[in-house]
């Protein structure tokens, strides 16, 4: 969702109007056959170019700049769906361009080293000698390329093979599912005698063994896995066949593939009474988020082998975790502190499944489904907490080692194009499913628009059957751009101050998909509002809510009112997510005469130059960095700008702000109210109004109590929850400290609420209050 879309800018827009007639023309040579290069050229070009990147990649971890690759999206095609058995051997010569090779397979072997940028590339020939460029998509995750996948004398098959015109104006065969590649096994019978190395390694089960093992030291765990498979299929005896099988399975766990593992723990004849398979199958089931079958196993472990502290750890953890899942017990400040930790920042948390919410048919997406309330909840409520199923972080100060490679993704066809992580989200989505297909479905049924997925059973050859441009639809229209946590974007870190209105506004470079959480539909007069720790998502109710009703949020902020028009406003709903918002705030948008619009551009340009701030921070009506700081307003100052803000207010003429609230008016008052905070009892009492008339334009209706002395106030109408309203409850609450303390201890506890519901905790709201610099030193 706030992912960095750069599809607007003037030379991405050039480089897809290229790449849409790249397309063309590669359709108008469809079916010929390309010119073929000789195999020495190909090998020579192939290592200059690995030895460039490796030189680049070494200088950027050095500390120089940064470098991020491109990659250009295809026209969707289909994964193969039939067994190998079915198909037909092809060689390289009889391959056509832009053609996907229907009922065939090709064996070829690898003639040079690997490369890796947003592909794994590598030369390959077949029996012939013929060589051509094969590139391989999604294989593999980016930190996990200490192993090569093609190496030199590899052996493999490609299934139905693709012939495409590369960016550069070349061609190569791409493989972008990841099931169309098989690894061939070194002495598979498949592979001809003359491709068989002559040094043709082990041949008992144990010689395998032992050389599974020493690649699982070396942290090789798919070498070590070829070599335990290998041992497998040397007739161990049961023993030595339960030993490889477990062995096997901790490769897999290191390597995230849960399912495997289990199956191999199954395999062996001790599964359920030997210590380490029982160990093993607890780790593979809390992998796979099943807590409470892994508190059960962890259990009988415990019972029948009492000594067991490593156990006894991981019961503890998942104890915790199924506290988690059922009733959403967090320990925020222990995840904001992992967050600050771990890179990636992946927690060690469960989705909390028993919240109040429900999946169900949408009100508000035609056909659609959405999520809803089981109960009446309140403001500022835990509705849903979830982990994601894939998350990359980048590291936007990181350099070297730490620094994901950023890609610039072109998808010419769906006149896409986002800066970021998406490359590597869409690997991560593509393994995790490869290596645990039991959670298939938590991806596969999300909304992927008119995709229309191949029509096949789930596996063939014993693999899923992953279609990659199916998990690239639902990652476009179901992931979200994230910060390292809310806290963070919202106020900037402790040493910064308030946040930027840069930080505020930045679409974000790390990227995630949360499967519950997006069956939320969009509306920019939300009730609810998602914030992020490291991984982890929060959602929040921003008002009270009955029962039963839809849970809407923004997928882009709500319109300022001033900036774009109506039809502005919508094209990125059209053009990303194919709807168009009807809300309250988009209707009088489309009913606001244009002149209207520049009237109220005037009057905010007018206020800026009056207060020397910049008149984007005001438009945007954002909390935090007012531009001009807390220099005191001087009085003939504060009338005119106080005349101003009526005369924006007065634009609003059809509409309460309960409807349709106005953040401009509400960005002007709240910058009255920072300017007005001196501390002294007029500057608070006049800072507190004009806190409240913030409020009241985001749409609150709030009660201050009858008479003078008289409290509490109370909120009998929530508002629209930007950012500035965190500010106007803050400042509110500094301000009544000093001129009418009994509404400073409710305003104080509104102002909590609406920290946990921008931040998504408040365990670290007493540290915001101090640090934040509103004065206020409770
Ligand atoms: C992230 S999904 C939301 C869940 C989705 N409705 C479902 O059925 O799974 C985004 C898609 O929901 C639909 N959608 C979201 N908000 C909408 C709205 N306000 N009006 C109409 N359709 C909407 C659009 O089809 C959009 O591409």
């Amino acid at each position: 969702m706030d992912t960095h879309d750069v599809k607007d800018l003037p030379e991405v827009f050039q480089r897809i109007a290229q790449q849409k007639k790249s397309l063309c023309d590669a359709q108008s040579r469809k079916g010929q056959r390309p010119r073929r290069d000789p195999a020495m050229t190909l090998i020579f070009n192939h290592n200059l170019q690995r030895m460039t990147n490796e030189m680049r990649n070494l200088a950027s971890m050095d500390g120089g700049t940064a470098t991020y690759g491109t990659t250009f999206v295809p026209p969707p095609y289909p994964p193969c769906i039939r067994p190998l058995a079915e198909l037909t051997k092809t060689t390289i010569d009889k391959l056509v361009l832009e053609t996907q090779h229907r009922g065939t397979y090709l064996l070829v072997r690898c003639v040079t080293r690997q490369d890796r940028l947003t592909a794994v590339t590598a030369i390959v020939e077949d029996e012939n000698r013929d060589a051509i460029l094969l590139q391989l998509y999604h294989q593999e995750l980016a930190f996990e390329s200490t192993e090569d996948i093609l190496n030199l004398g590899r052996v493999l098959i490609i299934k139905e093979p693709y012939l495409k015109f590369t960016a550069n104006g070349g061609y190569a065969l791409r493989v972008d599912h990841v099931g169309d590649v098989v690894f061939l096994a070194p002495d598979d019978e498949r592979i001809p005698p003359v491709w068989l190395s002559s040094g043709v390694m082990e041949c008992t089960a144990s010689g395998w063994k032992t050389t599974g093992n020493e690649r699982f030291e070396r942290g090789e765990y798919r070498a070590a896995i070829e070599a335990y498979t290998q041992a497998l299929e040397c007739t161990p005896t049961a023993a030595e066949s339960d030993t490889i099988h477990l062995n096997r399975s901790l490769a897999f766990i290191r390597m995230g593939a849960f399912d495997r593992a289990l199956s191999d723990i199954s395999a062996a004849s001790s599964a359920d009474s030997s210590e380490k398979a029982l160990y093993r199958k607890a780790q593979a089931l809390y992998g796979l988020q099943r807590f409470r079958d892994c508190c059960e196993v962890l259990k009988t472990l415990r019972q029948q082998y009492p000594n067991n502290k490593t156990a006894r750890d991981l019961l503890n953890r998942a104890v915790a975790r199924v506290a988690e899942q059922l009733h959403g017990r967090y320990d925020f400040k222990k995840m904001l502190d992992e967050a600050a930790k771990l890179r990636p920042p992946h927690l060690d948390h469960a989705t909390y499944i028993g919240g109040p919410v429900v999946i169900k048919d949408s009100v508000i997406s035609p056909a659609g489904r959405g999520m809803f309330t089981t109960r009446a909840v309140s403001a500022g409520e835990l509705l849903l907490c979830e982990k994601a199923f894939a998350h990359v972080f980048v590291d936007e100060s990181g350099t070297g080692a730490q620094a994901l490679p950023m890609t610039m993704v072109i998808d010419a066809v769906n006149n896409r194009a986002s800066m970021g992580a998406e490359n590597e989200l869409l690997n991560q989505a593509v393994q995790k499913l490869w290596r645990n297909p039991s959670l298939a479905s938590a991806i596969t049924n999300l909304h992927h628009g008119s995709y229309q997925p191949v029509d096949a059973t789930s596996s063939v050859d014993g693999n899923p059957i992953i279609d990659t441009f199916l998990i690239r639809q639902i990652m476009a229209l179901n992931s979200f751009g994230c910060p390292l946590t809310s806290r963070e974007s919202v106020l900037g870190s402790s040493s910064k101050g308030a946040a930027t209105t840069k930080q505020q506004e930045a679409a974000f470079h790390s990227s995630g998909i949360w499967p519950q959480a997006s069956h939320i539909n969009h509306s920019c007069t939300s009730n609810v509002r998602r914030c992020f720790i490291g991984d982890m998502m929060t959602v929040r109710a921003t008002r009270d809510l009955p029962a039963d009703a839809e849970l809407v949020w923004w997928y882009r902020p709500p319109p300022s009112g001033v900036d774009a028009t109506y039809l502005e406003h919508q094209k990125t709903f059209r053009s990303q997510w194919g709807f168009t918002c009807k809300c309250a705030m988009c209707r009088d948008l489309r009913d606001t005469p244009r002149s209207v619009l520049q009237r109220r551009r005037q009057l905010l340009d007018e206020f800026a130059s009056l207060l020397g701030t910049s008149p984007q921070q005001q438009s945007r009506g954002l909390a935090g960095g007012g531009g001009g700081g807390r220099r005191p307003l001087k009085a003939g100052v504060l009338k005119k700008a106080s005349a101003i803000v009526q005369k924006l207010d007065a634009t609003y003429k059809n509409t309460a702000p309960t409807r349709v609230p106005r953040p401009a008016v509400a960005g002007l008052n709240m910058e009255l109210a920072r300017r007005l905070a001196d501390g002294t009892e007029a500057g608070a009492a006049e800072s507190a109004r004009y806190a409240l008339a913030a409020l009241e334009a985001c749409g609150f209706v709030i009660c201050t109590g009858q008479s003078p002395g008289r409290g509490p106030l109370v909120v009998k109408e929530w508002g629209l929850m930007i950012d500035t309203v965190l500010d106007a409850w803050l400042y509110l609450q500094e301000a009544y400290w000093i001129v009418a303390p009994h509404l400073a201890v409710s305003a104080l506890g509104y102002a909590r609420t609406a920290y946990k519901i921008c931040v998504g905790e408040d365990v670290s709201f007493g540290d915001a209050l101090a640090g934040q610099g509103t004065g206020s030193s409770r």
